[in-house]
């Protein structure tokens, strides 16, 4: 469990956060929504540690990061998983050896252990044996996504933070590949954090749904309230898009 406790964030005369509170939870997909330049990245990135707060608090599992010392940071930091817009794979590197990144970081060993790990996470994203040797320009988008994801996992994160996880895909790939980050999030128990602009997420994943409308939660509830919600500061994001706005007449109309 992550929990923002009134968490403010400015750059110069920017107040980007305005006081966030939140409780990201375990074994649940927590997505962060809102619009462009609401503070999503930066409350993410105030997770990772990357950005300090002016004020107020983010506690993991009940401890505060402002009381960790340096060597409490970084066992944090092994702790935590990340899965970036594009995937952000290293192009010289074969898929085995992008999943192994992290492991020969973060953790000692023998090679051959390591190579069972990477084996044992490639199969469980269903990546196929015979694309391990493969670079990541010889196979499609959704198995990049799939590798990022595996390097994200391999070292065993309590918390995983996905920016944007499915941008690029077509609408079915990028529902597998939400459906794998739910079902991974619920089977090894981790909480997980995602930033999305994808209202077909918000209806596949959104157990847990933060939205942010400029730098405060504006609104905070489950995939099933937030198509039912009558908050237009809401309506107004959800129904930005025509596709959901013909959904939301046919629900009203009793279609
Ligand atoms: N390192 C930084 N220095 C100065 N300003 C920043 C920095 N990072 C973010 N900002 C500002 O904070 C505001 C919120 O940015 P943020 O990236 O969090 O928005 P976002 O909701 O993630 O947007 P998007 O959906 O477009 O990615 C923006 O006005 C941005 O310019």
């Amino acid at each position: 469990m992550i929990e923002v406790k009134d968490l403010h964030k400015s750059f110069g005369e920017q107040n980007v956060l305005k006081g966030i509170d939140f409780v990201f939870e375990t074994g649940k997909t927590n997505l962060i929504i809102g619009q462009s330049g609401s503070g999503k990245s930066v409350l993410l990135k105030s997770m990772l540690g990357i950005f300090t707060p002016e004020k107020g608090k983010i506690e993991y599992d009940g401890k505060a990061y402002s009381s960790f010392n340096p060597e409490q940071k970084r066992e944090l930091r092994k702790e935590m998983g990340m899965l970036f817009q594009g995937g952000a794979l290293f192009d010289s590197m074969t898929v085995e050896e992008n999943v192994m990144f992290p492991l020969r970081m973060f953790r000692k060993g023998k090679k051959k252990n390591h190579l069972d790990r990477v084996y044992e996470v490639l199969d469980r994203v269903k990546l196929g044996e015979e694309h391990r040797k493969k670079f990541p320009a010889e196979i499609s988008g959704g198995m990049q996504k799939r590798v990022a994801i595996a390097r994200a996992i391999v070292n065993k994160p309590k918390y995983l933070f996905c920016d944007e996880p499915n941008s690029g895909l077509d609408p079915k790939t990028a529902t597998i590949i939400d459906n794998l980050i739910h079902e991974l999030t619920v089977e090894y128990e981790i909480t997980t954090v995602v930033i999305t602009h994808d209202m077909n997420s918000v209806l596949e994943i959104g157990e847990n749904i933060a939205f942010l409308k400029d730098g405060v939660l504006a609104w905070k509830g489950d995939k099933s309230q937030i198509f039912k919600t009558d908050d237009e500061t809401v309506t107004d994001f959800v129904y930005s898009s025509d596709l959901f706005k013909k959904v939301r007449q046919a629900q009203l109309q009793g279609l």
